[in-house]
Formats: structure tokens, sequence, C-alpha cells
């Protein structure tokens, strides 16, 4: 079985979404909730699915082993970020190297690095009167949204789309394509 780790820091709408992907699945299991917010929807999430929670702090994380025993303790083998917000340490990178991959709420390379997470992304690509925006599912290397790109859907941006109403656009793409991408990615690993 290929013990999967969801890292969110938020409500956890696409943490609800692989999970329900995954829930009969024959050879992956999503085994582990990684969180750094207190109090976060996906918490509720993980205690409403029975999921085994990890909540990590800033000094451990980012100074210490980077949680990288606690991970291998759980038997954890692939790591989904879905709108985690901190940076994974090199660490961390390295010990999973090729099994980390993450869901960006743009284009990449545009509207990527550090500050665009959330709204922030959406308010810059309606501020840049983009035509389009979309997702981009990529690997996870040392630097924010570098990694090499996996995946990428796009929506059209009409002149009436406020950052709200293109952040519901994006999260449709989202649930309908990060579960199947993930699942492709595992499982080609697998092969
Ligand atoms: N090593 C990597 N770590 C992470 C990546 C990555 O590609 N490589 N992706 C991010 C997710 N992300 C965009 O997809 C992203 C998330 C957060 C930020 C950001 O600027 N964060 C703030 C802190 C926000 C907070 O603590 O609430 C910051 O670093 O100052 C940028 C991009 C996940 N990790
Ligand atoms: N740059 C990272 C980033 O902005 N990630 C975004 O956070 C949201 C999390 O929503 P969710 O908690 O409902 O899954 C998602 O839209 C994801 O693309």
């Amino acid at each position: 079985m290929i013990k999967v780790a969801i890292f969110a820091s938020g409500a956890g709408s696409n943490a609800q979404k692989i999970i329900d992907h995954f829930r009969e699945h024959s050879s992956v299991k999503i085994s582990l909730i990684v969180c750094n917010k207190p109090g976060a929807g996906v918490l509720q999430i993980a205690e409403k699915e029975n999921i085994p929670t990890l909540l990590i702090e800033k000094e451990q994380f980012f100074r210490g082993d980077n949680y990288v025993h606690a991970l291998k303790a759980h038997d954890i083998s692939f790591i989904i970020l879905a709108g985690f917000l901190w940076k994974i340490p090199g660490g961390l990178v390295e010990a999973f190297r090729g099994h980390i991959i993450n869901i960006h709420p743009a284009l990449l390379p545009k509207y990527g690095g550090k500050g665009m997470y959330g709204q922030f992304v959406h308010a810059a690509v309606i501020e840049a009167a983009e035509k389009e925006s979309g997702i981009t599912i990529h690997y996870v290397d040392e630097q924010y949204d570098h990694g090499s790109t996996i995946f990428q859907a796009t929506c059209e941006i009409t002149p009436d789309d406020t950052p709200e109403t293109l952040a519901q656009k994006i999260h449709a793409l989202e649930h309908a394509h990060f579960p199947r991408v993930a699942e492709e990615v595992i499982l080609q690993l697998k092969s």
C-alpha cells in the first residue's frame, strides 16, 4: 500500500476531494494530514474521515529534522501539497525528491513565488487583465513553484470576474483534476 500524506493549511476542499477519490483505492491510502494552522478546516475534515493528523510547528519544521522522522514513522512515501502555505525545506525535499507534488492556482511560471497564494494570486491575475487563468500541478523542489510541471488546465476570465469569482472557477478546475492527476503520478512511481 502506498501511504500518502496531504499537507494543507486551510479549508481543505482539495484534501476532501483527494480523500474521496482514494477512499476505496486498492493500492493508495491517504494516511496522514499534516497542518501548520491550529483550527484549520482541513483538521475537521481529518477528524470526520478518521485520518491521523500531524500539527507541525515552525522551529522543528525549518530548523529541526523537518519532520522527516515523523513522516517515515507513518510509513509515508508520497506527499501532496494542497493549499500548504510554508516553503518545504531542503531536507524534506531531499528525503522525498520526486515524491512531492503541489497544486498552484495559476498558470505557472506566471503568478508564482513568495507571496503568491490564495486570493493574492487571483487578485494579481485580475489586476493584470489576463484573459485566462488556470491551475498548475507540479513537482516540488527547494524553490516555490519552480518544480517541473505535470499538468495544467485553463479557464476563461470575463470582464465581470472578481478575485472571488475567479477563485470559484479555479477551485472547480482543482477539484475536477487534482485527484486524478495525483493518482496517475503516484501509480507511475509504482510501475
Ligand atoms: N519548497 C517548496 N515549498 C512549497 C512549494 C514549492 O513549490 N516548493 N509550494 C507551496 C505552495 N505555494 C504555491 O503553490 C505557495 C504557498 C505559500 C507561499 C507564501 O508566500 N507563503 C508565505 C507564508 C504564508 C503563511 O505563513 O501564511 C511566505 O513564505 O512568506 C508561496 C507559494 C508550498 N510549499
Ligand atoms: N500557492 C498555493 C495556493 O495558493 N494554493 C491554493 O490554496 C487553495 C487551498 O484551498 P483548499 O484548502 O480549499 O484546498 C487552493 O486553491 C490551492 O490552489
